[in-house]
């Protein structure tokens, strides 16, 4: 969305944080974004629950404040895709009818609250938080969405969305609900029994205060013991399999609304019915749960610091009980925190240089071409305005983080104006302060990143709050050394993935093949320059200085006017190594194949057969 809305020519303005406490999630994620070719993602590694707030320094905040810096970072919308027991996806993941029990939904009800409230805290007043699940749990929805609403008060407003995405067929949020707990049903807190009481939270019912009011009023409640510590004779429960709960009606916006809440002894005062339950049997999909908040204005303090007070009260308690119940998605604090983000490990294009035996250079120099973030030539931000201590922390090469290396700016202007020299790069597309790394790249800063202006701008208020967030990822590659035995005079390559981005402002080193060679490029890997069935594709190749080289391929494939190629949507470009006697293709193996398909389908060509390999012959 944010690049669609993008002016022409320029790099979107918004930046996008996306957050998963699971190191490997966080993997999982940048390899997916890589075919989105943003430089306005950054992704962090935090339990969303302590999403820190990035706040500024205290004796920072008075410059900032002049500088109109807001104190904090807060967002135009919040999405909290939460983790939930995930019954709604029972249709694809048939292990889950094995596994699913009650207390999976009953044991994220409290984290799944706490994560929305950090949500809503970082929200701009007049911003809009999306909750969502894929579950059927009303534990796991309405009585989230109805806790939200009880512990912000009138800051939030629970939206009407009926008429939005008109196609998508929903049914209206549940106002009447029971909580199951061992197998057995119960309609309102005062029926849990003492023991259960701070597992099955006053908050998971449709008709309860917050579960804060309502424990500290049942810690005041003597509870008959003689029992043994199971149910009173009071309490009204039932063990049965019948589960009452108002289903609603099927909607869409072109149906009959749904006419309010039902008002009974134990419905929720919360018009719940705004939120949005998708049924499996509908559309023949998953099953999920949306809601819209709207935030109007900013949560007080006494909001604030009720959250905390309900994580006090149920802290002990509450933490050996749930040892007991399974949980999904629950990733050990400790495991976390040790886990090297691999996110060079998904670099296809190391193996594939790997691969092809391409000569990488494996020395560098050793003059500081890095410097941290922050520490910019001018204003506030320059080294020489910073305290001592304050520039020893900044200049440590090691992370605050455990497993994750520093972002560091790469600021060496004399390799900077060499790769712009070599590519023909435009100025229009600005490179300066663009540029980052990580502290493993330091001795030779073989991989660099192309961040966004936003993103340059979190990650000097990064610094400047200390390193509050963890970034495991942001940016796009864009160079990466491979100095090479064939006498190039520019130490870095363009990455495959930086070409969407970068392609229009390029102006040299472009060469445009027909879609044969083009084909047999990605097919073979390698050619030799003779063996082009295009000669004069054969000869210019021959006939450029060694080196990285974009090869592109689109209609009417003999016209390379550069601006043409630049504005042309069709084309199609991959990053290609001149040496001394063949043409080597740096794409990654999932790229090349993926390519190879599309271009075979779209130009009409004989695809080749899935064994037939003349590399050898091709190489000379
Ligand atoms: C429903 S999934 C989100 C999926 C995600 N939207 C996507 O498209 O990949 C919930 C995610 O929450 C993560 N998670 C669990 N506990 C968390 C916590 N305390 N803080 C942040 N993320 C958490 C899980 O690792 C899981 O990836």
């Amino acid at each position: 969305m944010i690049h669609q809305s993008k002016e022409l020519g320029l790099p979107p303005r918004a930046l996008v944080i996306a957050n998963d406490v699971n190191a490997q999630r966080c993997d999982l994620l940048i390899h997916n974004a890589k075919r989105m070719c943003t430089a306005n993602l950054i992704v962090t590694n935090h339990e969303a629950q302590h999403f820190p707030g990035c706040f500024l320094a205290n004796d920072l905040s008075e410059i900032c404040k002049n500088d109109c810096k807001p104190q904090r970072l807060e967002f135009d919308r919040v999405l909290c895709d939460v983790p939930c027991s995930g019954d709604g996806t029972m249709r694809k993941g048939h292990d889950m009818w094995r596994k699913w029990n009650s207390g999976m939904g009953n044991g994220l009800h409290l984290l799944q609250v706490d994560i929305s409230m950090r949500g809503l805290a970082l929200l701009k007043v007049g911003g809009m938080m999306v909750y969502s699940t894929c579950s059927m749990n009303p534990v796991e929805n309405e009585a989230v969405i109805a806790e939200l609403l009880r512990r912000s008060g009138n800051s939030v407003e629970l939206l009407d969305v009926s008429n939005k995405l008109p196609e998508l067929v929903r049914r209206p949020g549940l106002s009447t609900w029971k909580v199951q707990d061992k197998g057995y049903w119960f309609q309102n807190h005062e029926d849990v029994p003492h023991n259960r009481k701070n597992v099955i939270l006053p908050s998971m019912f449709p008709s309860s205060t917050s579960t804060q009011e309502g424990l500290s009023a049942c810690n005041n409640t003597e509870i008959n013991t003689d029992n043994g510590g199971s149910f009173s004779r009071n309490f009204s429960i039932e063990k049965t399999s019948e589960v009452y709960c108002d289903t609603g009606g099927v909607s869409n916006s072109n149906s009959t609304k749904y006419s309010g809440s039902t008002s009974n002894s134990f419905g929720s005062k919360f018009p719940l019915h705004h939120c949005m339950r998708i049924v499996p049997h509908d559309q023949d999909s998953g099953a999920f749960f949306i809601a819209v908040l709207h935030k109007l204005s900013p949560l007080n303090e006494s909001q604030m610091a009720e959250v905390a007070k309900t994580e006090q009260l149920l802290s002990t308690d509450r933490a050996v009980k749930l040892k007991e119940e399974p949980q999904t998605e629950k990733v050990p604090h400790e495991k976390v925190q040790h886990h090297k983000i691999s996110f060079e490990v998904l670099d296809d294009d190391k193996s594939l240089e790997e691969q092809q035996n391409l000569s990488m250079d494996n020395d560098s120099s050793k003059d500081s071409k890095l410097s941290e973030v922050g520490l910019g030539s001018d204003g506030v931000e320059n080294g020489e305005a910073e305290s001592g201590d304050r520039m020893k922390k900044l200049q440590s090469k090691n992370s605050k983080w455990k497993g994750v290396d520093p972002v560091l700016f790469f600021k060496d202007l004399t390799v900077i104006k060499n790769i712009v020299s070599f590519f023909g790069i435009n100025e229009s597309f600005q490179l300066e302060g663009h540029l980052v790394t990580r502290s493993a790249d330091t001795d030779n800063a073989r991989r660099i990143y192309y961040v966004s202006k936003s993103v340059q701008e979190t990650l000097r208020r990064n610094v400047e709050s200390e390193e509050q967030l963890k970034i495991v990822s942001l940016g796009i590659k864009m160079f990466e050394t491979h100095r090479s035995k064939d006498g190039c005079s520019c130490a870095y390559r363009l990455s495959y993935e930086s070409l969407p981005l970068l392609l229009p402002y390029i102006s040299k080193r472009m060469l445009s093949s027909s879609p044969k060679d083009f084909q047999r490029l990605l097919h073979y890997r390698t050619i030799n320059f003779a063996h082009f069935i295009d000669a004069r594709f054969g000869e210019e190749v021959a006939s450029l200085m060694p080196g990285c080289c974009v090869v592109v391929l689109r209609e009417g494939h003999q016209n390379l006017d550069v601006d043409s190629i630049a504005m042309d949507p069709t084309t199609i470009a991959i990053v290609c190594w001149r040496g001394k006697a063949t043409m080597n293709v740096m794409v990654s193996p999932p790229d090349r194949k993926e390519l190879l398909e599309r271009i075979t389908h779209r130009f009409g060509l004989e695809a080749f057969r899935v064994d037939e390999d003349e590399d050898v012959q091709l190489r000379d």
